[in-house]
């Protein structure tokens, strides 16, 4: 791989990887040879290696393979002793990490024999264990499936699938298990990895030709854990291999674990014979949280930041406002507090209602529900029966009036729009029409119960 090639291979990263991740990982690497299909990127500092090779190791050689067939693994050439994950073996103790050797197994459990190059099980990260997952409603039965799973007995659930948004717990739980067996079942082999990760390897397999390893490594496995498995929709060679993958475990009475960010069947470009294979098990859904939930975590995390950050007072009410005003996922709820606690260190504080008010207003903002004028005109016509363009339009029939003023009231309380805006939105009014139009809805949610309840089921539904 000559200077110029990887000059392109980086050109290809930026649009992978985006231009912040790009900047602060990928520019400051530097292509120092290529020896025997093994090229050497020399990273700066050893913490920025190892978290290259972690995280954008396989990318990188998939990127590079792209480019010059002859690159087949990647050094860095960074201590390996510096690797992020002390709790982790190494998978050999040289003085360069590869691609590969960071994809290192649960401690303890023991890697289905592989080629070297293929070696496919990703770290664990040690905070996602079962100890740590705060277990409510919404995520009970998730929680009790993968429990029993871990605990390595006889396969009752083939596969088991667990789906649900965004930062709801589904890795962490998958974690946990590969945790667990690696504590309960050292005996097992247990891979685990993305279902990205999947495909760069198969993808790698069939450069190599060794497509047979490939296969013969992953069906000999006792548990396969594949997270993220929408990531294969619509790319046909991984998903023809994946599913012969899953058959011949399933045919083995093996235990495989999948997690997706939506239902077997709402993967849009997922084989109908993968959606239907993937259902012959147990689906579980992590429901969105729940208030008590949010709490527990919050009150677990603190008791942590409480041990990191002593003598740091937490004002009562703080959590509770947390939980109540951080609805969306947990990533966001636990980046939030610890960003208040490392804030209230610096400044040797209280942590207080104020100071959280403070500290973490852009992120109370993003959480607010936000409701559009046009959600808003789309309900308000619907809610009445009239047309959007006739809300819309300049007609002043009293049957578009009056719904085209609840819609301004509306935009006035449930938004952050101004008036002249709000007047703009609706066919290029007057602010004084808009603020006439508020005022009389005022007034007449006193005097009309009709118009007060009207108000109240559109709001409602629009706050969701
Ligand atoms: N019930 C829980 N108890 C404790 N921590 C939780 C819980 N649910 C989620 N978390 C934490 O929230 C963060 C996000 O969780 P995780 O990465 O497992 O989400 P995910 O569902 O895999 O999301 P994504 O779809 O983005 O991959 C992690 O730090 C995890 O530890």
């Amino acid at each position: 791989m000559t200077q110029e090639q990887w000059g392109q291979v980086k050109q290809q990263l930026l649009k992978t990887v985006g231009s912040n991740n790009y900047k602060t990982w990928i520019e400051p690497l530097e292509l120092q040879e290529v020896a025997d299909g093994v090229a050497t990127l020399a990273a700066p500092t050893s913490f920025l290696g190892n978290y290259v090779s972690q995280n954008f190791g396989d990318l990188i050689l998939y990127q590079m393979g792209n480019i010059n067939g002859d690159v087949r693994r990647i050094n860095f050439s960074v201590a390996a002793n510096s690797a992020a994950r002390p709790t982790a073996p190494k998978a050999d103790s040289t003085a360069t990490s590869t691609s590969e050797d960071t994809a290192s197994p649960a401690p303890g459990a023991k890697v289905a024999a592989a080629s070297e190059s293929l070696f496919p099980t990703a770290p664990l990260d040690d905070r996602f264990t079962f100890d740590s997952f705060i277990v409510g409603k919404p995520n009970e039965l998730a929680h009790a499936a993968a429990k029993r799973v871990a605990e390595g007995g006889p396969v009752t659930f083939n596969p088991l699938f667990l789906y649900g948004g965004v930062g709801l717990g589904k890795t962490h739980l998958m974690h946990a298990i590969a945790w667990e067996l690696q504590a309960q079942r050292p005996d097992l082999s247990v891979i685990y990895l993305s279902a990205e990760q999947f495909m760069y390897r198969f993808v790698q397999a069939l450069r190599d030709r060794k497509t047979m390893d490939f296969k013969e490594m992953f069906r000999s496995v006792d548990v396969l854990m594949v997270d993220d498995v929408q990531f294969i929709a619509g790319k046909e060679s991984t998903q023809e291999e994946f599913f012969h993958t899953f058959n011949a475990l399933i045919d083995q009475k093996k235990q495989i674990i999948i997690s997706a960010d939506r239902a077997p069947g709402e993967i849009a470009n997922l084989e109908e014979r993968i959606q239907s294979r993937l259902q012959c098990g147990l689906v579980v859904d992590l429901h969105p949280t729940d208030y008590e939930l949010r709490l527990g975590i919050l009150q677990s995390k603190t008791e942590q930041y409480s041990a990191q950050y002593p003598g740091l007072k937490l004002a009562d009410g703080v959590l509770e406002f947390l939980a109540h005003r951080i609805s969306t996922n947990v990533r966001v709820l636990e980046g939030a507090l610890t960003r208040l606690f490392a804030f209230a260190s610096l400044v040797g504080h209280e942590i207080t209602l104020e100071l959280t008010q403070d500290c973490l207003a852009d992120v109370l903002r993003a959480s607010e529900r936000k409701v559009s004028v046009e959600e808003i005109q789309r309900q308000v016509s619907d809610h009445y029966n009239i047309r959007l363009s006739d809300m819309i339009g300049p007609k002043r029939l009293r049957s578009f009036a009056r719904p085209r003023q609840v819609a301004m009231y509306l935009c006035k309380q449930l938004t952050s729009r101004s008036l002249p805006e709000i007047g703009r939105r609706f066919g290029g009014r007057d602010h004084t029409t808009v603020m006439h139009g508020v005022k009389r809805i005022d007034e007449l949610k006193q005097q009309d119960a009709q118009i007060a309840e009207d108000l109240e089921i559109l709001r409602r539904t629009l706050e969701g």
